[in-house]
This record gives structure tokens, C-alpha cells and sequence, in this order.
């Protein structure tokens, strides 16, 4: 059942995730109940279906065929004869399609419907089934800790922390997903992946959009909460987490939630050192002149909310100690890019200095979109010359997916809720360890009104203080766009 079966995330991703599914055979006895308040029939909503998986992906075969699974009903979420009569409807729909009792709740609504379906499909006995029942919950999940244990609270009610997957759609993305196995899988970098040889760890996830249609919810939310406590703090947890000792949902995720409690938590008149907010102005993108956020729809022309976020974050563990996690988000960038650059340690004595030209640290540079692949680079002598070292780059790029928050993400995330994998899910732990991390900047990013707003320009990689916090601790932004060369060809 996909409650908000007529907004945007289902028309543009769950339909087209389904249809990619369905095409290669891995939805077999199934069916859907697409919920909303508009009243349609269930032909009219098989149409739009079936509109949403032509728009997204252009494609046909066996359309009908797959349509034909979708059933609709207008539903009011508050009142309980809506929940009856979706409860006879999916029984039905059970014994028709021989569905063993089997139930996904997605709730792809506006976050204040969550607690209250939960509990109704509990008190109005949707989740009384034979089978297994699961409850998908998209972002964001709470305001802060406080509000996120209040919803968990009530979700708690009717489903057990097994039965519950809280998307994080980066856990979708192929790359991200790559990031254990890139760690555990290879000799060559586990010894060295520690502060004994590591120097700094990147992530930049910038876009060139803007907050669009969205400013509504994104003048309550900022870069802080939309990108930094889910996104950019699950990738963190990815690449610091020790081995798990085996590949199971719980081993991965305890080894996470191990990192979130060894974050430095920074207070106070401490956050501004390390953390950098910023707002854009009118500028440049991509050769179109866009406005400022302030003068976005919805958005407050005295704005304090944050388009961009840059941060150094530090895990005191005996791995990481003395190694910066420098993370970088924000909206009308120069570029729509995700990136992770490790960058390794100088060797202790270069004997191919050059007063003109000093050596490249190695770098590891993980492309998560749009390209997807690795680039390794590595000194090495200039093919003829003298024994000059010269910069190599050994890349690794995957052929298949190129687009942006492509349906893939969600392809993945809905068919791994169906087999009951929720490895790449967000346990309820971390989603409050990272909380509580995020609450003490928001806490005095809140309360101090940024005089300097809007602190950079449409189309730049962010303010200026985001490359002074690096800076001061000897380092400098890996450019994005220049590690992009090779892998995109
Ligand atoms: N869109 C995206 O790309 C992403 C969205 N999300 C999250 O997914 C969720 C849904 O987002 P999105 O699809 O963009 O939102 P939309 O506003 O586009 O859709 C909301 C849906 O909820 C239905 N709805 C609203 N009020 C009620 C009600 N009282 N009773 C029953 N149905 C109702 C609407 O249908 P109707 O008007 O017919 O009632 C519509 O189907 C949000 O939590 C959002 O944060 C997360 C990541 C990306
Ligand atoms: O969750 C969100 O992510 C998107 C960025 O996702 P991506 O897959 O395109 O990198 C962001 O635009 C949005 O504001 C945020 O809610």
C-alpha cells in the first residue's frame, strides 16, 4: 500500500522502481493499493501509473500487464472507515493474488501523517496478517531528537524496529553501496585505512539546483537537516566503521551506530569553528541567471535557513583519532556532484622532489554520482624522462547507471524491503545519534542570525570560510570537477 500514491516520490520514483522490478521478474505475486485524498478510479490511477512509467524510463513491454496489479482508494487518513475499507480491500486483493498475508505499508506523505497511519493501521487491524508486515517511512524522520523519538515512539506502537525501513536514498546509490566493498574487499587499502596513513577525508555532495518548489518545507529544514543528518552522516559512518565480523543487517548496522558514538560532539561557541553555514545569492548556474534563496516562493525574504553546509568532523576512536572528516552540501553550486576523496599521508621522504613541482599525495576518490567509479591516484615516472615523478590516475568506472537520485536507488531499497533486508536502511539508532550530533549546531545556528546571508554567489562552491576551514588545518577542497576527468569518458 503506497499512501501519497498521487504525489511526486511516487510518480516519479516508486511507479518506475516497481515497473524496472516487474520487467525483470522480480515481482511476482503481487499487487498495489495506491492511497490518496483525490478522488480517482482505479482506471484513471492505473493511467497515471502507467503515464509515470512512460515519462520516467519511455518504456511499454507488458505495461498493461503491470498496471493491471494497482488498485486505488481516495482515503482520509484520520478517519477509521477509510482504514476499514482498505482493510477489505486488501483482503481481497490477499486472496486474490495469493499474497500469504503479506503486507508493505509505504508512507510517501508529508512527515506529520506518519505516527497517526501507524497507529490507525494498528487500531484498525491492517497489520493483523498471516504474513509478515513492514512499514516504509520516507524523510524526514523527526525536526530534531526530540520530535524523531516522539514519531518513533508512535510508529513503535504497531510495528516492532524490525518491521520498520527508514529510507536514506544514498543507501540506494550504487556507490555508496560499494563503499564496504571497496574497504573490506581489497588488501591494498584496509592496513592503510587509519590515521597512521590517512590524512583528511572529503565528502562534497553539491547541487546546482535550487530549493525549487520546496520552500515551504525547506525554510523549517535547511541544508542541515535535509542533506547533513542523513545523507552525509550515513556516508561518514560508512567509510569510518570497522569490519563488520559478518555481513548481516545487525553486525552493519551496530558497527555504524559504534561510529556515530564516537563522534566529538561540538557545542556551543565551538560550532562555528567547525562548522560553516552559507545561503546563495542570485548567480550564474549552468549559463542561467537564478535569484537568491530569498526571494525563492515560500521562503522568507529574511531568511536564516541554510542552502549549504560545510563541517569537520572528528571520531575519537583509537582508528580515526587526529583524522578530519571534512563533509560539504549545498544547493545552486557549480556542479551537481557526490564525491568522496580520501587523501593519504606524504611519505615520510619524497626523493623525487622537484623545487618546481612538489609530489601529490595518493588519493582514493570515490564517484558516487553522477559518474560512478573509482580513481586511484599515484606517482609515477614520466614514461622517457628523467626519473621525474608525474601524476597517474587508475580508474575504475561502472557502465550501467549515469543519471541523478535515479529510480535505481529506490529499485533497490523496495525490492531489498520485500526480501526483509534492511541492512540499508537506518536503524533507529543512528537516526538518533544523529540527531543528537545535528541538534547542538542547529541549536546555535537557530538561535544567531547570520549577519552575512547570502554568503555566496549561484554557481560557486559555497563561501569562502568552507575553504578557510580547511585551510587552517593545511589542507585545501580536492576540486570536484577536475577529479571528474577521466572517469567520465
Ligand atoms: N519527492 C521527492 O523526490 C522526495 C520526497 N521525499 C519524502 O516523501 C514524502 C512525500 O513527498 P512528495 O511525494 O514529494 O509529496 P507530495 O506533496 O507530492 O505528495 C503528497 C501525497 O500525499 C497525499 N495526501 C496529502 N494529504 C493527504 C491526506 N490528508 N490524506 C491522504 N492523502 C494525503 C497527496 O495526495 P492528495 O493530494 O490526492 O491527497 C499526495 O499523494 C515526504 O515525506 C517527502 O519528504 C523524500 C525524498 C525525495
Ligand atoms: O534527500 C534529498 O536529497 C536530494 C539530493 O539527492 P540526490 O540523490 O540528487 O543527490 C536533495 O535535492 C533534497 O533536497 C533532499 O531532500
Amino acid at each position: 500500500m503506497i499512501f501519497g500514491a498521487t504525489g511526486d516520490l511516487a510518480v516519479r520514483k516508486l511507479f518506475p522502481s516497481l515497473y524496472r522490478l516487474f520487467q525483470k521478474g522480480k515481482l511476482d505475486k503481487f499487487a498495489v493499493i495506491g492511497v490518496a485524498r483525490r478522488p480517482l478510479t482505479t482506471e484513471e490511477f492505473q493511467n497515471s501509473v502507467k503515464d509515470s512509467v512512460i515519462t520516467a524510463l519511455g518504456k511499454k513491454e507488458k505495461i498493461d500487464e503491470f498496471i493491471s496489479h494497482f488498485y486505488y482508494q481516495s482515503h482520509d487518513v484520520a478517519d477509521s472507515s477509510s482504514y476499514q475499507n482498505l482493510k477489505n480491500l486488501a483482503q481481497q486483493i490477499d486472496d486474490k493474488y495469493e499474497l500469504e498475508g503479506n503486507r508493505i505499508f509505504y508512507l510517501a506523505m508529508a512527515p506529520e501523517f506518519f505516527g497517526p497511519i501507524a497507529l490507525h493501521l494498528k487500531s484498525d487491524g491492517l497489520t493483523d496478517v498471516t504474513g509478515y508486515k513492514r512499514l516504509v517511512i520516507e524523510k524526514p524522520f523527526g525536526h530534531d531528537l526530540e520530535s524523531a523519538k516522539v514519531l518513533n515512539n508512535q510508529i513503535r506502537k504497531a510495528f516492532s524496529e524490525s518491521e520498520v525501513y527508514r529510507i536514506d536514498h544514498y543507501l540506494g546509490k550504487e556507490m555508496v553501496r560499494n563503499i564496504e566493498v571497496i574497504r573490506f574487499a581489497n588488501a591494498i587499502f584496509e592496513p592503510l585505512w587509519n590515521n597512521r596513513y590517512i590524512s583528511n577525508i572529503q565528502i562534497t555532495s553539491s547541487e546546482t539546483l535550487g530549493v525549487e518548489e520546496r520552500g515551504r518545507y525547506y525554510e523549517t529544514s535547511g541544508a542541515l537537516r535535509d542533506m547533513v543528518q542523513n545523507h552525509m552522516m550515513q556516508m561518514v559512518a560508512l567509510l569510518a566503521m570497522e569490519p563488520p565480523i559478518k555481513l548481516t543487517t545487525d553486525e552493519i548496522r551496530s558497527e555504524k551506530v559504534r561510529v556515530f558514538r564516537s563522534l566529538r560532539m561540538i557545542k556551543g561557541d565551538k560550532i562555528n569553528k567547525y562548522f560553516v553555514r552559507g545561503q546563495y545569492g542570485a548567480g550564474l548556474v549552468e549559463d542561467q541567471q537564478v535569484p537568491e534563496y530569498r526571494a525563492e516562493p515560500m521562503v522568507d525574504n529574511e531568511s536564516n535557513t541554510e542552502t549549504f553546509v560545510a563541517g569537520k568532523i572528528m571520531i575519537d576512536n583509537f582508528r580515526w583519532a587526529g583524522v578530519p572528516f571534512y563533509i560539504r552540501t549545498g544547493k545552486r553550486m557549480t556542479t551537481k556532484s557526490t564525491k568522496i576523496v580520501v587523501q593519504f599521508k606524504d611519505i615520510p621522504m619524497n626523493l623525487y622532489y622537484q623545487p618546481e613541482k612538489l609530489l601529490n599525495p595518493n588519493l582514493l576518490v570515490i564517484h558516487i554520482q553522477p559518474e560512478e567509479g573509482i580513481t586511484l591516484h599515484l606517482n609515477a615516472k614520466k614514461a622517457g624522462g628523467h626519473l621525474n615523478a608525474q601524476e597517474v590516475k587508475l580508474s575504475f568506472a561502472n557502465t550501467g547507471i549515469h543519471a541523478m537520485n535515479t529510480p535505481e536507488g529506490y529499485e533497490k531499497l523496495l525490492y531489498d524491503c520485500m526480501r526483509g533486508d534492511a541492512t540499508n536502511f537506518t536503524h533507529w539508532d543512528e537516526v538518533a545519534y544523529s540527531w543528537a550530533f545535528v541538534d547542538n549546531i542547529s541549536e546555535v545556528w537557530e538561535k544567531t542570525k547570520a549577519e552575512d546571508y547570502p554568503n555566496y554567489e549561484s554557481g560557486t562552491m559555497g563561501p569562502k570560510a568552507a575553504d578557510e576551514l580547511l585551510e587552517k588545518d593545511g589542507f585545501f577542497w580536492w576540486p570536484v570537477n577536475a577529479l571528474d576527468v577521466d572517469i567520465c569518458k
